[in-house]
């Protein structure tokens, strides 16, 4: 039992550490927070919401990660390699594609009900 909350401790550090020091997830959490509310709002169905937090949670999983890979490089290496590049420009890539996604799908959901 203990060790199971020390698990949970040691993730929330985590969490928190990336709300913390990563401007992008307090951005992504914001999102967040007012794509709920738009949802609340207006009411949207339960498949819209499954799509919402799914698609949200990705984003903000993956800006954990994408963070976890940064410091991972930054201990490896302080100077610059072409792999540490490689090595942050895609674990930013992913970020990137699943927060366009999630815009898209974002859209999909609230422009009927705004129009
Ligand atoms: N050791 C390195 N070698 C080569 N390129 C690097 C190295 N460190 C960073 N870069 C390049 O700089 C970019 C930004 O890296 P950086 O670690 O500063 O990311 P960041 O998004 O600014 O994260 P943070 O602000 O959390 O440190 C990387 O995507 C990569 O292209």
């Amino acid at each position: 039992m203990r060790r199971l909350i020390n698990s949970f401790r040691f993730a929330c550090n985590g969490i928190r550490y990336a709300i913390h020091t990563q401007q992008n997830f307090r951005i992504q959490l914001f999102f967040l927070a007012a794509a709920v509310s738009l949802g609340i709002c207006f009411q949207i169905s339960e498949i819209e919401w499954i799509a919402l937090i799914l698609t949200s949670s990705l984003v903000l999983i993956l800006e954990i990660v994408n963070t976890s890979i940064e410091r991972l490089v930054d201990f490896m290496t302080s100077e610059y390699h072409p792999k540490a590049e490689q090595v942050k420009d895609t674990a930013a890539g992913a970020v990137l594609i699943a927060s366009i996604m999630s815009v898209i799908i974002g859209l999909i959901i609230f422009i009927p009900y705004i129009f």
